[in-house]
């Protein structure tokens, strides 16, 4: 039964709650965050119903978005079954467990992010390796002329990065383990399926039907990964050599793990799994998707991409590729990056949050585990904030003097204590992968062929559609 005070909403069936609506929406909008919108627009910005056994929230617009994120009582992720598969039936890691082990697991990564950070020995560094070895690796196919997997084509550099932070290494652009890995990636986006699906309302269905319920195809897509990292964390465990700074997470954390005593609930080797699989998933996708869309934009708007070029060629020349410190002096560009980021919602949903006690929210009861979900689409795409929000507009973030602009309300990275760990990162490399490939490429389409489509793909991520085109040297 309804909850007393519970926000408005679509109706609550029998058991399966508003899922055959839902479903019915999801059929015509094909994105969940266009179900949640249309909801909105009946409801409010609070908006409350049934999915089979969960309690969901979602919640829209800037006010009741900020207010959400201030307060602590929501600060907890779901912890239905379906969110512990993919780390061997427990909450571990950082992204779908919350209280005191997530607490200081978060305060671990953040410390030691910051660490192997910035500078020209750092995280800073290895981007602008990577962008510059992806420069050369784009240059060798721009010779042959043969076709490029443009959704796909930010993949390996971005996973390069977050593998230098990870392991302190990167793979070579074809490493066989490399491809693996990636395609399993991907996979893994597919197959997670934020309200976690039927198999988190009747876990007990996987026994019945492994097949159907999705089970087994979530276990044989992780089993490689987990593999992966086992092997990872052993070889890099047999290599360090003690009393020496760490040169990685992996390494930072087995450190931890021999100071402490063995049965430590936060520091030991399933934790270090569960955080090296978050790390992959969170900032794999979200980064290499949010740039796979920025090229198709510049295939829609050439004379957006013409003024980005003007500004590199100006500011940095052709005879070298951008660095970090090149960023300041490029407001054009980065207000293109920004306005990429908001129009292509790559985090529509943002990840999804829990109600960690029984509260009340505006006038109304939210309970004790409700399931609540952010709507970042709603901020990205409010008329009555940024007038034309349907248009491709990078100039929206810049003021007249052509200096960035900040809104309150972009916040593609979350706000709080849940937000984004890794924005710094995707930030410094979303600005050099974006700049070196534009500055010297160009995507060719076949003849024929029609622009790739702005919409992208749904998911627990917005991905760009696969399309190929071919690369040549920009003159
Ligand atoms: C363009 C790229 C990225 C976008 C748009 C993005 C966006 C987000 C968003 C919206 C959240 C959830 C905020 C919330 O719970 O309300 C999040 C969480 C997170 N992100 Fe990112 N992210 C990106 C890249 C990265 C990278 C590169 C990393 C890793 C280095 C990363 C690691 C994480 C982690 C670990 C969390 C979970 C934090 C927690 O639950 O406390 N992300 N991100």
């Amino acid at each position: 039964e309804k909850p007393q005070g519970f926000p408005p909403g679509p109706k609550w069936l029998p058991i399966v709650g508003s899922i055959p609506l839902i479903q019915q929406l999801h059929q015509f909008y094909k994105f969940y965050h266009l179900v949640w919108q249309h909801f909105t627009s009946y409801y409010g910005p609070v908006v409350g119903f049934r999915i089979g056994r969960d309690k969901l929230v979602v919640v829209s617009g800037r006010e009741a978005i900020k207010e959400l994120y201030s307060r602590e009582e929501f600060n907890g992720r779901p912890k239905g079954f379906f969110f512990r598969v993919r780390t061997f039936g427990k909450r571990e890691g950082v992204v779908f467990t919350d209280g005191h082990d997530w607490e200081t697991l978060k305060r671990f990564s953040l410390k030691a992010m910051k660490q192997l950070g910035n500078g020209r020995s750092g995280m800073i560094a290895h981007i602008e390796k990577e962008a510059a070895e992806m420069v050369e690796y784009f240059r060798s196919k721009a010779d042959t002329e043969l076709p490029v997997d443009m959704g796909h084509a930010f993949d390996v550099p971005v996973l390069n990065v977050m593998w230098a932070l990870l392991a302190g290494y990167r793979f070579h652009t074809d490493d066989d383990r490399l491809l693996m890995l990636l395609s399993k990636i991907h996979d893994s986006f597919r197959v997670i399926d934020m309200s976690g699906g039927i198999l988190n309302q009747f876990p007990f269905i996987r026994h019945i039907f492994p097949e159907k319920s999705g089970y087994r195809k979530l276990v044989q897509t992780h089993l490689p990964i987990w593999n992966f990292l086992v092997e990872t964390v052993v070889e890099i465990r047999d290599k360090m050599v003690p009393n020496t700074p760490p040169k990685s997470i992996i390494e930072a954390f087995l450190i931890e793990i021999e100071s402490k005593n063995a049965n430590s609930s936060v520091y030991n080797s399933e934790q270090l799994l569960a955080i090296c699989l978050d790390f992959f998933q969170a900032g794999s996708e979200t980064t290499s998707n949010t740039l796979g869309f920025g090229i198709i934009y510049m295939l829609h708007y050439p004379e957006i991409l013409r003024k980005v070029r003007e500004e590199i060629d100006m500011v940095v020349s052709r005879s070298r590729t951008p660095c970090l410190a090149d960023r300041p002096n490029l407001p054009y560009t980065e207000a293109v990056i920004y306005e990429i980021q908001r129009f292509a919602n790559v985090a529509p949903l943002a990840i999804a949050h829990r109600a960690l006690s029984t509260t009340k929210f505006y006038d109304y009861v939210i309970p004790e585990d409700t399931i609540v979900i952010v709507s970042t689409y709603s901020l990205n795409m409010d008329k009555s904030y940024w007038k034309d929000p349907h248009n491709f507009r990078p100039e929206r973030f810049l003021d007249e003097e052509g200096r960035l602009v900040h809104y309150d309300a972009f916040i593609p990275f979350g706000l709080g204590k849940r937000r984004c760990m890794g924005e710094n990162l995707a930030r410094s490399s979303l600005f050099l992968f974006f700049s070196s490939f534009v500055q010297n490429f160009d995507v060719i389409l076949f003849e024929g062929q029609p622009l790739p489509d702005i919409e992208g793909l749904d998911g627990i991520t917005l991905s760009p559609k696969p399309y190929k085109a071919v690369l040549k040297i920009r003159n």
